[in-house]
């Protein structure tokens, strides 16, 4: 702690806040946990420096990889309460004692032992403290033995404060009407306004007005007679009345003494805090002992918000301040005024590892929210920033003096050392080592008269008494009239306060609504990118693999390369024992050689001897002739043995020759495969060089990818990419939109079309069954249509038959005819035969009357047959005629049955083509293996019936002609 400043005033020193770290031992849920110690401390006490290691790295790598931080102080495991107190609150308390506005501060996660710190245990044994006590009952019980030791006047008062969830609470208050309807506000006494509620500050200072029930003097203006009891008693309640004002103008009285004491004491208490923070309503409590001091941090202590969480069995939900005022006789009249705040936070912790749900959480968050904004303060005042937002939160505005205001503050940071707490641990220690930046200016100023003291004093004194008559003196109601008054307006301000509220919760949610929309946005965006990442992963992997194959395949040309090398070594060791094989088949060839070529001369010398003695045995040939053979025989044997040895020696050098030329070769050859071996080898090392280099410089690329991805890799701030995106997204949402109505469009058309064709379809079927259904309607009348047709083929069949009978008739008629004519022509060739015979028989015919009578008769008999035949010929046609007549009908009739049928049948039957043109007969409509068997008359060839039928008629025709004809030739003839 840095030694006192030179005394206040205007010039005071800049001093910076003293920042220390204490680091308790492993609770037993982190030694459960085997979470193990990553911070770096002294095991009692050090200074300057805290590293932690957050990486999985031991030994030297993880002292290099670990932060460190800097503080003024650092307290390790067995650091006690003693050494903290001595070492940080005691030279504050001297300060304080001096008159100066102290700070003591803890902060740190939840469960580090900031209340440890802070308050400690409590208790008193035997009147004395426990080791285990913190800063707040050492601090009491050191200022009330030094100030006993001091022979001066001295005055103490207490007030502990609470924060929670945003609202004050006064911990020492626990009236009930007080505690419910007392609101605490924060002050700037500075400024003289309270920003919540401007509109209180006027109704503060309003002097209050003497009020006048109206009801009493219209009562006291009523002057007309009664009776005497109700004289009597209206006498008796004219006398309560009476009683009654003058107890209500005496509260009033007293109650404008109130008003103006309580003027004062706002006075008074904004000259207490000269910075401007204080908090309207919060109660102080003269103490006169440690004792009392320790009695009320109990009390308050018993009415704070604490609970079990995950992290902490009794786990504070609530920032408080416990402040200790102190005034001190200076120079005879005037007092010294001096706080000390002792300031416990709750801690910050990561809401889901403490498991915190509904209420706790509801509490975690406002806690981390105003913790969120005091590291904002913090950073602010040591980056020296022109705005520092203290007003942000009612914590920091609470704060507002001990950080860079008047007062001397010193924070201690209170820390865990497991691995699994290290993440808040680090941003404990950053927000520690910010903090050591900043400034303070501690100022010697705050006085007080000692009247006005005594005069508060009393005041309190006649406050309290006020409230003691007025709960005597009214029935129900425990409270002054100013109390009255002032809860009034509380409503009011409430009111206010709600309305307000229901604003900012409307603007809140529209901005959430847009936040949530944002979200939306960022979400769409962290999906893209994490496509993308997996796209990048999906190339890491392709190239890791790619590097993977290159690896086997250099691995497989070292192989080649060993095999190459091997196979080389072992083909010059081939080579040299093919030299040495090569020398030994030479010497072997030489050998067998000559030896051969010797046997080969001895064979040919033997065989010489040979022919020579079985010659010299032969007595046929004379001396002189055996000379001249032998001669010859030597000779030749001498050639064939020159020859032999020519030969020896050429095959010797063309043997030697070729040896030679073997032997010169070979080094050439040997000489050229090792020259080619070796441009091999080269090659091979080449491409191994680059290869190596190649891979040398994958694993480079690959190692600068890894140092990217872990140096750069999402840690910019791609504000503009993700701008740019959320354009491009939108721009592609857009497009995506026309897309997608386009091809809602397209769908529309589809569908239409696709209706189209269904209602086609449907219609199609529609008609279809309808004409199925008119079919089966139909079914009867086209039995009878059929039975018509059997009923026409019948009628064809009967005319036909009649026909046939007629014609036959006919030829019988002809035939008869014929033979009458036959009958007729003989007789009258007979008949001109005899006339010719008779020359004259004309005239004897003439004559002759029986002849005349007998050619009459024959006349009458011919022309009364020929009548008849007439007229059955005319009977017979309009027989025929009938027939046709009747055929047409049918015809017709089935013409027209068939049209509507074919016009039912059009919209759904393909055209009809040649059927169309066939007989109206025939039911072309249908298809033929549709038809029953029956009813495929109309299908019979009807070219064949109409041809018989014409035929039929053509004959009757020409059977009507030759008849006719024959009749003439008979007319003709007669
Ligand atoms: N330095 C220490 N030595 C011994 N015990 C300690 C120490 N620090 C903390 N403890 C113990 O750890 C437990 C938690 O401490 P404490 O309640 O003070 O934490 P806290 O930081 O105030 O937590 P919260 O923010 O949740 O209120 C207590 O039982 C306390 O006695």
């Amino acid at each position: 702690m840095g030694s006192s400043p030179a005394g206040g005033g205007e010039d005071a020193e800049e001093l910076n806040i003293t920042v220390a770290v204490r680091s308790r031992g492993r609770n037993e849920r982190e030694i459960r946990a085997k979470s193990s110690v990553v911070v770096s401390v002294p095991d009692v006490m050090g200074s300057h420096e805290v590293a932690i290691n957050t990486t999985d790295d031991v030994g030297i790598t993880a002292q290099m990889n670990s932060k460190t931080y800097a503080v003024d102080k650092v307290f390790g495991p067995s650091a006690n309460q003693q050494l903290i107190f001595k070492e940080i609150a005691e030279p504050l308390f001297g300060d304080f004692l001096k008159g100066y506005n102290c700070t003591v501060l803890v902060y740190g996660m939840t469960s580090t032992g900031k209340t440890y710190t802070m308050t400690g245990d409590e208790k008193l044994y035997n009147d004395e403290l426990s080791d285990s006590a913190g800063i707040i009952p050492r601090i009491l019980f050191k200022l009330f033995e030094t100030l006993d030791l001091r022979d001066e006047d001295y005055v103490v008062k207490c007030s502990f404060v609470e924060l929670y969830n945003e609202e004050l609470k006064d911990l020492l208050d626990d009236s009930v009407e007080n505690s419910s309807m007392r609101k605490l506000r924060i002050y700037d006494s500075g400024s003289g306004s309270n920003s919540n509620s401007g509109s209180r500050k006027n109704s503060r200072n309003n002097s209050p007005k003497l009020v006048t029930d109206p009801m009493i003097n219209r009562r006291r203006m009523r002057t007309v007679p009664l009776s005497s009891s109700l004289a009597k008693q209206q006498h008796q309640w004219q006398q309560r009345r009476e009683q009654q004002h003058q107890l209500r103008e005496q509260q009033q009285r007293e109650q404008q003494a109130q008003q103006q004491q309580k003027e004062q004491q706002q006075r008074e208490q904004q000259q207490d805090s000269p910075s401007g923070v204080y908090i309207q309503n919060l109660q102080d409590f003269h103490i006169t002992s440690a004792r009392d001091g320790l009695q009320l941090l109990q009390k308050g202590l018993r009415n704070r918000q604490v609970a079990t969480t995950k992290m902490n069995d009794f786990s504070s939900r609530s920032h408080t301040i416990f402040t200790i005022t102190l005034y001190r006789e200076h120079q005879g009249e005037m007092f010294k005024v001096s706080k000390m705040n002792l300031v416990d936070l709750a801690g910050s912790e990561n809401i889901s590892r403490s498991g915190a749900q509904h209420q706790r959480a509801k509490e975690a968050g406002s806690i981390n929210q105003s913790l969120l904004t005091l590291g904002r303060v913090i950073n602010s005042l040591a980056d020296k920033s022109a705005h520092v937002p203290f007003r942000e939160s009612k914590l920091t505005r609470l704060l507002q003096d001990s950080l860079g205001g008047n007062t001397k503050t010193a924070l201690i940071a209170t820390i865990s050392p497991a691995k699994i707490n290290s993440e808040e641990t680090c941003s404990t220690l950053q927000y520690a080592s910010k903090a050591k930046n900043i400034k303070n200016r501690p100022q010697l100023r705050s006085f007080i008269m000692k009247d006005i003291l005594v005069k508060n004093i009393t005041a309190e004194l006649a406050k309290v008494k006020s409230d003691l008559l007025s709960t005597k003196l009214r029935e129900g109601v425990y409270m002054s009239q100013d109390n009255y008054k002032e809860i009034t307006n509380d409503l009011e301000s409430y009111k206010t306060e709600i309305q307000e509220s229901k604003r900012i919760i409307e603007r809140l949610s529209s901005q959430n609504s847009l936040l949530l929309k944002d979200k939306k946005a960022s979400n769409e965006v962290n999906e893209l990118q994490r496509i993308k990442l997996q796209n990048m992963k999906d190339v890491m992997s392709g190239l890791s693999e790619k590097l993977e194959s290159q690896h086997k395949k250099e691995q497989e040309l070292v192989d080649m390369t060993c095999n190459l090398k091997s196979t080389l070594s072992l083909t010059q060791s081939v080579i040299k024992e093919y030299g040495q094989r090569e020398k030994q088949i030479s010497e072997r060839m030489q050998m067998i050689l000559g030896q051969e070529f010797l046997q080969f001369r001895q064979m040919l010398v033997n065989n010489i001897e040979d022919i020579r003695t079985n010659h010299s045995g032969n007595d046929i040939l004379h001396e002189g002739e055996q000379n001249g053979i032998q001669q010859n025989l030597n000779v030749l044997r001498q050639e064939v043995v020159e020859l032999l040895g020519l030969a020896q020696k050429r095959a010797e050098k063309m043997y030697k020759d070729w040896i030679e030329k073997i032997l010169e070769e070979a080094p050439t050859v040997f000489q050229a495969i090792s020259n080619k071996v070796d441009q091999v080898e080269v090659t091979v090392n080449t491409y191994h060089q680059r290869l190596t280099e190649n891979l040398s410089d994958i694993s480079e690329g690959y190692n600068n990818l890894k140092q990217y991805f872990n140096d750069h890799f999402f840690k910019n701030n791609h504000e503009e990419v993700l701008n740019s995106h959320i354009d491009k997204t939108y721009q592609q949402l857009q497009f995506s939109a026309d897309g997608l109505l386009q091809k809602f469009k397209q769908m529309m058309d589809d569908h239409l079309k696709d209706n189209k064709t269904l209602m086609m379809k449907s219609l199609q079927s529609a008609t279809t069954e309808a004409i199925d259904k008119e079919m089966q309607l139909f079914e009867p009348q086209r039995k009878k249509w059929e039975e018509s047709f059997d009923l026409i083929n019948n009628c064809d069949s009967i005319s036909n038959g009649f026909n046939g009978d007629m014609r036959s008739a006919l030829s019988d008629i002809k035939s008869t005819f014929g033979s009458s004519t036959d009958v007729i022509s003989r007789s009258v060739s007979k008949v001109k035969d005899e006339v010719k015979g008779y020359e004259d028989a004309s005239t004897i015919l003439d004559g002759n009357e029986v002849v005349k009578r007998q050619i009459a008769d024959i006349i009458n008999k011919d022309s009364s047959l020929r009548n008849g035949l007439y007229k059955s010929i005319k009977s017979s046609q309009g027989h025929i005629s009938a027939f046709d007549e009747l055929k047409e009908r049918i015809r017709n009739t089935i013409a027209s049955e068939n049209s509507t049928l074919h016009q039912n049948k059009i919209a759904t039957t393909p055209p009809l083509g040649q059927n169309s043109e066939r007989s109206p007969l025939k039911p072309t409509v249908l298809q033929p293996n549709q038809l029953p068997e029956n009813w495929r008359y109309g299908l019979r060839s009807p070219p064949k019936d109409q041809l018989s039928k014409s035929n039929g008629e053509l004959k009757r025709h020409q059977d009507n002609e030759t008849l006719e004809e024959n009749v003439n030739k008979i007319s003709r003839l007669e």
